[in-house]
């Protein structure tokens, strides 16, 4: 009954009730909070890889990697993803609430959620100017990860790359950003969506005080458009996988890193997220 605002207008205890709940986790608090774990876990900072964004491979090198088998590529590619994931893991528990949500809820939100925010991340470590990205300490660009021989999927990834850098997010935007398309309530096999519901909340409030005070509140809306293309990125990521598993089994079955695995090559369960209450 307290909460009922049926007539319109909030009752006075709702209001004190709301007051409440503000104070108690004012939403600045929250903002600096995922801001703070965004930096502490990031692979590199944003500062860095603009000072590194003008240093590219040579052709021999780019030659290099061309030359090396797929099997190898996919091997080289998918230790630096697990590398990148390991951050984010670390930053999904820092977001406040991640780590009071059940553990299973806390890997399926990863289990489904880890690669997007990479992606994400990957945006910082772009350069638009020249279509190039940072990899193994230098700008690459798509012809370098021919060896893949999946160059459908690359462009696909350097043109969503394009696309969330033309909207020139802050480095708190990206962070709030992230944390949000991590905890999404639509996740399949959720056992407690409430809560996650609850979570998310905090966080969409978090980002949408942080455009409202940038006066960019027309960001939202495309932040969200953002997170339909991660959504088919990663599928085809799963679809591109099961592929190449498909010629080289062994490959990952002993030379793929199991985190790798358990989060983008299997349905069994994840132990290995490391998640400790
Ligand atoms: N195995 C892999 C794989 C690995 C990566 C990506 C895509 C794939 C695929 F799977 C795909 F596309 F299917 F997803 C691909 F391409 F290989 F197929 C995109 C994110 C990249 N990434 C980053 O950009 C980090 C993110 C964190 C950031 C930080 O925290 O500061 C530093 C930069 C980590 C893994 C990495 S990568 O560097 O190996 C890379 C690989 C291909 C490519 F075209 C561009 C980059």
């Amino acid at each position: 009954a307290y909460l009922d605002c049926s007539q319109g207008r909030p009752q006075t205890t709702t209001l004190l009730l709301l007051t409440f709940i503000a104070a108690c986790c004012p939403i600045e608090e929250v903002c600096a909070s995922i801001v703070r774990s965004h930096r502490e876990t990031s692979q590199y900072r944003v500062e860095e890889l603009q000072a590194l964004r003008w240093k590219l491979f040579s052709r021999e090198e780019i030659h290099a990697y061309q030359s090396k088998s797929m099997d190898e590529m996919w091997q080289h590619c998918a230790l630096r993803l697990t590398d990148a994931v390991q951050y984010v893991v670390e930053f999904a528990k820092r977001i406040p609430g991640f780590r009071q949500l059940c553990q299973n809820d806390q890997i399926v939100l990863l289990k489904n959620g880890s690669m997007e925010v990479v992606l994400v991340r990957m945006t910082r470590a772009f350069n638009t100017e020249n279509s190039t990205v940072f990899f193994d300490g230098k700008f690459a660009g798509t012809e370098l990860f021919k060896a893949l021989a999946c160059s459908d999927l690359i462009a696909a990834v350097f043109d969503f790359a394009h696309s969330l850098c033309a909207l020139r997010l802050t480095e708190q935007q990206v962070a709030l950003f992230s944390a949000l398309v991590l905890i999404n309530s639509d996740r399949p096999c959720l056992e407690e969506r409430g809560r996650v519901e609850r979570v998310k909340k905090e966080v969409e409030l978090a980002l949408s005080h942080t455009l409202h005070r940038d006066n960019q509140e027309g960001l939202m809306n495309k932040l969200y458009q953002k997170v339909a293309i991660l959504k088919s990125l990663c599928s085809l990521h799963i679809e591109k996988l099961r592929w190449f598993r498909q010629l080289y089994p062994l490959t990952v079955h002993s030379l793929f890193p199991p985190l790798y695995k358990e989060l983008f090559a299997s349905d069994t369960d994840l132990p290995l997220l490391g998640i400790h209450h």
